[in-house]
């Protein structure tokens, strides 16, 4: 399959010196070989009263395999719908790929990939259907999406549900085909909103295997996740998020400083341990 060739592949720059938890506002990284996939400057939203994301900064390397974590609440998917310009902030800047997401909105959106937060689906088209669809949508000629179509219901296990409806998908294979759709045109940068909640074990390393390869072409992932494990497994590069703000950022290594990720986490997100306060009563007599 055509994904692996990437034609806007940009080449992985090298680590920047600083930047870890140490660091909660690192200098951005060195980008010599152009542009980094994400450049974020002062980028704040409000709700209300709520200040869901506190202008914050974000340089992500081209070429990485990027983990956004923190506590729920933490502004992630805020984040990632303002930088895919699915939501309009308050103030700041984005680019992708050397293009502002709100100025050149065509141009971005024809480098990206995006599988929001509670993906809606086109329920009344066959998997094949909505990825034909979304092919075409992209501008791709017919026998292209056909080809491509194949090798990504192949590759994510659901050939044999290619004639299926949508609405009648599990909430696996809707993950799956909604990555599918996120990749037909062979983005440069891919965004994806907890990829893999609700998935079980042998989708989720289909669903790793295919991201994988996409990256190894020098192509950009960068997904939010609570799954501490999968972040270690997968990622080359980190932001962590509390309360709106980034309270680090770097190359994994070096923000997890030689300790597991999980620990670094609770250290930044400064977890109390709140399980002891006033639950006495539980397990107690009936
Ligand atoms: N449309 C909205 N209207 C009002 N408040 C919102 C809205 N969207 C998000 N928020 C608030 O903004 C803050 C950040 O929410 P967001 O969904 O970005 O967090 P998150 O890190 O993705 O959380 P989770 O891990 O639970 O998905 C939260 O306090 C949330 O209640």
């Amino acid at each position: 399959m055509d994904l692996a060739k990437a034609p806007g592949a940009i080449p992985r720059p090298p680590e920047p010196a600083a930047a870890g938890i140490h660091l909660p506002t690192p200098p951005p990284p060195a980008a010599p070989s152009g542009p980094p996939a994400v450049r974020v400057r002062g980028l704040t939203k409000r709700f209300g009263e709520r200040l869901a994301v506190a202008g914050i900064d974000l340089d992500l390397p081209a070429g990485s395999f990027v983990g956004l974590v923190g506590p729920n609440g933490a502004g992630k998917t805020t984040t990632l719908s303002m930088v895919t310009g699915l939501l309009r902030p308050d103030a700041g800047t984005v680019q992708v790929a050397g293009h502002d997401v709100w100025r050149s909105p065509v141009a971005v959106k024809g480098r990206i990939g995006v599988l929001p937060e509670g993906l809606r689906l086109f329920e009344r088209l066959t998997g094949a259907e909505l990825l034909e669809y979304t092919g075409r949508l992209r501008g791709l000629p017919v026998s292209d999406v056909r080809r491509r179509t194949d090798d990504l219901l192949a590759v994510l296990d659901l050939t044999g549900a290619r004639n299926q409806l949508v609405v009648d998908y599990s909430t696996g294979m809707r993950k799956k085909i909604g990555l599918a759709a996120a990749l037909i045109h062979n983005p440069t940068v891919l965004f994806l909103d907890e990829p893999f909640e609700g998935v079980d074990p042998v989708s989720a390393r289909t669903i790793r295997h295919v991201l994988e390869r996409y990256t190894a072409s020098g192509a950009t992932v960068v997904f939010s996740s609570h799954v501490m494990e999968l972040v270690e497994k997968l990622c080359d590069w980190v932001a962590v998020m509390r309360g709106g703000r980034v309270v680090a950022q770097g190359p994994l290594d070096r923000v997890r400083d030689g300790r597991p990720l999980h620990e670094v986490f609770i250290d930044l997100v400064g977890a109390a341990d709140r399980a002891e306060a006033s639950l006495d009563w539980l397990g107690g007599p009936r």
